[in-house]
C-alpha cells in the first residue's frame, strides 16, 4: 500500500460560492471522541476540509490504494464549536426563509452514535437546532400572532380561516375539554429541560406587521418504513395507546403530507417544546452497543408557519382563504446507519437496522439519480416512492426547496468504514442544484392597517379616560361609523340581463351612496366639531406652549445652574480626591519620618550609652595610667635603691674578699679563689614592705639555717623571717618539684614540721597544714639555677575547702655576678589542682610571679575549666 492523498470534492472559493447560492448545502460536524483511549482517524485541515486516514482496523486496509482522503464541505465544525454557532450558520437562514414563506428541510445524517439527535435536539443547557428554531420564530412573531383557532387545519395540508368569534368559542370548548380530561402532566426532567433552555433573543426582522401569524407543529416517525403520528391523541389521557400507521399524500402543490396527522397550534416556544417532549416519549429508541439511546426510526418534527393579512380595519384576519401563506420547516433526525457486525444486534433490532439502512439507501439513490439527471440532462425517474421518507419529501428530493444537511461524524477510527460511506453520500449530495421555491405573494391591501388600528384603539382609550376625568361630551359615540363602509359584493356577472343582480347592485349602490352621504354629513359635522375642538385645543396648546417655553427657559437656566454646580461638584470631587491622595501621602510620610526619628533616637541613645561607657573607660584608663605612672615611679625609685645597695654590697664584698685573702688560715681560701670575683650568690628575700638581698660569701654546710650568718661575714637578712625561722611550730605543706637540682648553696630552707608533696591530690592534705611552701627551680642556658620558694598561709574557706594566700617569696640564685642576665621571673604552673589566683602578695619586681602564685585551693568542687 502506498501513501497518497486523494482530494475528493475539493472546492475552489468560486465553486464554494456557487454551492452556497444554488446547491444543496452540506455541513460537517465532528463530535468529541467518546473515550480518551479511542483513536481518531479524522483531521481538520481547514474550516471546510477534513482528512480521513485509513486505519489498520478498516476492512479495506489491505486492498486500498490510498490511505488519506480529503473531503470538503460548506463548513466543518469541530467538537469545540457550540450549538449556537452551528445554528447561526446552518439553520438561521432556513428560519428567515420560513418567515418569508419558503419551505425548508434540515436533516442530520451519520453513523449511529455520531451526534445526530444531539445536534437536532441537544441537551439541557446545550439546546440543539430545533428548540433554537422555535425560539427565533416566536421571538419574531410574538406580537403578531393570530388568536388561537383562527387558522384551522383543513386535513388536506391547507388551512381554513375562522372569525375571531368562532375561534373564541372553539377555544372555550377546547379549554372545557382539557379541564374534563385533565391536562397531561409534565414530568420533572421534561420541565427541567424546558426551563433550562436559554433564549438568546435572536429574531428575524422580516416580519410583516399587517399579517397575522400562527405556528403549528407535527411530529412523526418513520419506523420500519411505516409512518406514525407521535402526537396522535396527545390531548387524551391514554398516551400509551397503540399508534396507527399513517399514509402519505400530496396536496394541490405536490407537497407531501401525512394524512390525518395531528397538527397542534402552539403559541409559544415552551408550548411547542412541551409537545415535542410528549411525542419524543413515543419515539422508538433502544440501547445498542454503540449508543445507549439509539434512534430506531427517522423522526420528523415539522414547524408550519401560517400567515394571512389583516382585514381593512387591521382588526381581524382577512377571511379570504386564498390569502393564506403556509411555509414549513422540517427537521429530520435520521436514524443512524449501522453494521450489524458492529452492533451485534439480533431479532427486532436487526430488522430495524435493515429498514433504516434501506430507507437511507433510497435517500442516497434519490440524490444520486437527481445529481446524475442534473449532470447529464437525462431525466431518469427518481426513486422517491421507494421509501416513505423520500416520498414525504419528494418535492425536495426532486430539487425544489431549500435543503440543508448536517453530516455528523464520530472521528473514532472504528467508525471509519461507515464514515467513508457517509462521506461519499455527502459528496454526491453537494453537487445537487436546488431550484428555490418562488415566494408565495401575500396579497397586500393597505400597509399599516394594524398600526392604524392600534393607534385608533389607543386614541379611543385615551378619550374614554379624558371623558371620565373631565366629563367632556364631545366624544363621538358612533366613532366606529368611520369604518362601516362595506366591501363591494362580487361584481362578476355573466348575464347582462340578470335583473336580480342589477337590482341588488342598484340597491347596494343606493345604500352605499346614502351611507356615503350620511358619512359625508357626519364627517362635515365632525370636521366642524373637530375644528372647534381643534381651535380650542390650539389655543390651549398655544397657551401651554407659551407656558412650556417659559418653563423650558426657566428649566434651561436651572439646567445651566445645575450644570455649573455639577461641574463644581466634579471639580471639588477631583480636588477632594487630590487632597485625599496628598493627605494619604503626607500621613505615610509622617509615619516614615516618625519611624526614622525613632530609629535615630535609638541610635542616639546607643551613642550616648557608648559615650558614657567610653567616658567611664577613659576615667578608668586615666586612673590606671596614673596608678601605673606611680608604680613606675616607685619601681624606678626602688630600682635605684637596689642598684645603690648592690653597689654598696659589691664594695663590701670586695672589701671582705680582700680581708679574707689577707688571712692565711682561712679554710675556704682556695675555694673562694676558685669562685673568684665573677662567682656571686645572692639571696633575695622579698616582702610586701621591703626587699632584703643577702650576699653569700662562703658556701655553708647543707643543713645550716638559711639565714644564719657566717662567723665573720656581714649578712643582710629579713628580720621578720629571722625571728620566725620559718615557723618552728607551724605544720608546713612542702610542695616540691619532682626532681630537685642539688643546690650546694650556703643558704638552705629549714622546715622542722613539714610534709612534702610533689602533687597535691586532696584538699585534706592542704587543710591539715597551716603553712604552705612552693618550691620551683629553673635553669637557664648559662647553667645558672634559680630556686624560688613561695610561702603562704593556709586559710580555710567557707565552702569547706582551703585557700592558700601567698605572702612571701624567697629566691636563691646561683649566678656569676658579672655575666648573669637580669633576674627574670619564670612562670610556673601549679599542677593538679583547681586553682584560683588572687594577688594578695605583690612585689614590684615580680608582679607576674606574685600574681600567679597567690593561689587558693578549693577542695569541695573540682572543675575542669
Ligand atoms: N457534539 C457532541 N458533543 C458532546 N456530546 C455529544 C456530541 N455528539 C453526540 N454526543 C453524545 O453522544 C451520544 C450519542 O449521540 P446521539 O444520540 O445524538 O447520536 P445519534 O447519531 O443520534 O445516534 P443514533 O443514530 O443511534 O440515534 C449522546 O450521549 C450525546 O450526548
Amino acid at each position: 500500500m502506498y501513501s497518497e492523498i486523494k482530494k475528493r470534492n475539493a472546492c475552489t472559493p468560486a465553486k464554494l460560492k456557487q454551492i452556497q447560492n444554488e446547491t444543496l448545502q452540506v455541513f460537517c460536524r465532528l463530535r468529541p471522541l467518546v473515550s480518551p483511549f479511542n483513536e481518531s482517524c479524522i483531521e481538520i485541515l481547514s474550516d471546510s476540509t477534513i482528512q480521513l486516514t485509513l486505519p489498520d482496523t478498516s476492512v479495506n486496509y489491505r486492498t486500498a490504494t490510498c490511505v488519506k482522503y480529503q473531503y470538503s464541505f460548506q463548513k466543518v465544525f469541530s467538537d469545540s464549536n457550540p450549538q449556537k454557532e452551528i445554528f447561526d450558520e446552518v439553520v438561521l437562514p432556513l428560519v428567515h426563509k420560513l418567515i418569508k414563506g419558503n419551505n425548508g428541510l434540515l436533516f442530520t445524517y451519520g453513523v449511529t452514535g455520531s451526534g445526530k439527535t444531539y445536534t437536532m435536539t441537544g441537551e439541557k443547557n446545550n439546546i440543539g437546532m430545533m428548540p433554537r428554531c422555535l425560539d427565533v420564530i416566536f421571538n419574531s412573531i410574538s406580537e403578531y400572532q393570530a388568536k388561537k383557532f383562527v387558522f384551522k387545519p383543513d386535513r388536506m395540508n391547507g388551512f381554513d380561516i375562522q372569525t375571531e368569534q368562532v375561534a373564541k368559542k372553539e377555544l372555550e370548548e377546547s379549554l372545557k375539554r382539557i379541564a374534563r380530561c385533565g391536562r397531561l402532566r409534565k414530568n420533572q426532567s421534561q420541565e427541567d429541560l424546558i426551563s433550562a433552555r436559554s433564549n438568546d433573543g435572536t429574531k428575524c426582522e422580516d416580519i410583516n406587521p399587517d399579517n397575522a401569524y400562527a405556528v403549528f407543529v407535527t411530529y412523526i416517525e418513520i419506523y420500519n418504513d411505516n409512518v406514525f403520528d407521535l402526537l396522535e391523541n396527545i390531548n387524551e389521557t391514554d398516551i400509551c395507546m397503540k399508534l396507527q400507521t399513517k399514509i402519505i399524500r400530496e396536496d394541490a402543490y405536490q407537497n407531501g403530507y401525512v394524512h390525518g396527522v395531528t397538527e397542534v397550534e402552539v403559541k409559544s416556544a415552551d408550548e411547542a417544546f412541551e409537545i415535542f417532549y410528549k411525542g419524543k416519549k413515543r419515539k422508538r429508541t433502544a440501547q445498542t452497543i454503540l449508543n445507549t439511546e439509539s434512534s430506531r426510526s427517522h423522526s420528523i418534527f415539522t414547524i408550519r408557519l401560517v400567515q394571512a393579512p389583516l382585514d381593512m380595519n387591521g382588526i381581524e384576519v382577512d377571511q379570504n382563504k386564498e390569502n393564506i401563506c403556509i411555509s414549513q420547516l422540517s427537521l429530520v433526525d435520521l436514524a443512524g446507519s449501522e453494521r450489524t457486525s458492529r452492533t451485534n444486534n439480533t431479532g427486532e433490532r436487526v430488522r430495524e437496522a435493515g429498514s433504516i439502512n434501506n430507507s437511507l439507501m433510497t435517500l442516497r439513490n434519490c440524490l444520486e439519480v437527481l445529481r446524475e439527471n442534473q449532470r447529464t440532462g437525462i431525466l431518469k425517474k427518481i426513486p422517491c416512492r421507494d421509501s416513505k421518507l423520500t416520498r414525504l419529501f419528494r418535492i425536495f428530493f426532486e430539487g425544489m426547496g431549500d435543503i440543508r444537511m448536517i453530516i455528523c461524524v464520530n472521528p473514532n477510527k472504528d467508525d471509519y468504514d461507515e464514515t467513508v460511506q457517509v462521506m461519499k453520500f455527502a459528496e454526491a449530495s453537494q453537487e445537487i442544484v436546488l431550484k428555490p421555491t418562488p415566494l408565495k405573494p401575500t396579497p397586500m391591501k393597505t400597509d399599516g392597517k394594524r398600526k392604524a388600528n392600534q393607534i385608533y384603539k389607543k386614541a379611543l382609550r385615551n378619550l374614554e379616560e379624558v371623558k371620565e376625568r373631565e366629563s367632556i361630551a364631545y366624544i363621538p359615540d358612533d366613532a366606529e361609523m368611520i369604518y362601516c363602509l362595506e366591501p363591494f359584493p362580487s361584481l362578476e356577472n355573466t348575464d347582462p340581463f340578470d335583473a336580480d343582480f342589477n337590482k341588488n347592485l342598484m340597491n347596494f349602490l343606493e345604500d352605499r351612496i346614502k351611507k356615503k352621504k350620511k358619512l359625508q354629513t357626519d364627517i362635515a359635522a365632525r370636521v366642524t366639531k373637530f375644528r372647534a375642538i381643534f381651535l380650542e385645543r390650539e389655543e390651549k396648546y398655544l397657551k401651554f406652549q407659551r407656558e412650556l417655553d417659559a418653563v423650558s427657559a426657566r428649566r434651561e437656566c436651572e439646567n445651566i445652574k445645575i450644570k455649573t454646580l455639577e461641574d463644581k461638584v466634579v471639580s471639588m470631587d477631583t480636588n477632594i480626591n487630590v487632597l485625599r491622595r496628598k493627605c494619604e501621602e503626607y500621613t505615610n510620610e509622617i509615619k516614615r519620618l516618625r519611624q526614622d526619628n525613632d530609629n535615630k533616637e535609638n541610635i542616639i541613645q546607643q551613642y550616648n550609652v557608648e559615650k558614657d561607657k567610653e567616658k567611664r573607660i577613659n576615667q578608668k584608663m586615666a586612673a590606671k595610667t596614673e596608678k601605673l605612672a606611680k608604680e613606675k615611679e616607685n619601681s624606678i625609685k626602688e630600682k635605684k635603691q637596689i642598684e645603690s645597695q648592690l653597689k654598696e654590697k659589691e664594695k663590701k664584698l670586695r672589701r671582705v674578699k680582700k680581708a679574707l685573702d689577707s688571712q692565711e688560715d682561712f679554710p675556704y681560701k682556695g675555694k673562694m679563689t676558685k669562685i673568684d670575683d665573677d662567682l656571686d650568690t645572692e639571696i633575695i628575700a622579698s616582702s610586701n614592705e621591703n626587699e632584703v638581698v643577702s650576699t653569700q660569701t662562703p658556701v655553708l654546710p647543707p643543713q645550716q639555717h638559711l639565714l644564719s650568718p657566717s662567723k665573720s661575714s656581714s649578712v643582710v637578712s629579713n628580720l621578720r623571717y629571722n625571728k620566725t625561722t620559718c615557723g618552728n611550730h607551724d605544720q608546713w605543706l612542702d610542695h616540691r618539684p619532682t626532681i630537685i637540682a642539688p643546690l650546694n648553696t650556703v643558704l638552705q630552707p629549714t622546715l622542722k614540721r613539714r610534709k612534702s608533696f610533689t602533687t597535691i591530690t586532696s584538699p585534706k592534705d592542704v587543710n591539715k597544714n597551716s603553712k604552705y611552701c612552693l618550691m620551683t627551680q629553673n635553669q637557664d642556658e648559662d647553667g645558672s639555677v634559680e630556686t624560688q620558694i613561695y610561702k603562704g598561709d593556709v586559710v580555710p574557706t567557707c565552702g569547706g575547702g582551703a585557700q592558700i594566700i601567698l605572702n612571701d617569696v624567697e629566691i636563691l640564685r646561683q649566678t656569676s655576678p658579672v655575666t648573669s642576665p637580669p633576674i627574670s621571673p619564670k612562670k610556673k604552673k601549679v599542677n593538679g589542682h583547681n586553682t584560683a589566683i588572687a594577688a594578695h602578695s605583690s612585689s614590684s619586681l615580680y608582679p607576674d610571679i606574685a600574681n600567679r602564685c597567690a593561689i587558693s585551693v578549693e577542695g569541695h568542687s573540682i572543675k575542669n575549666k
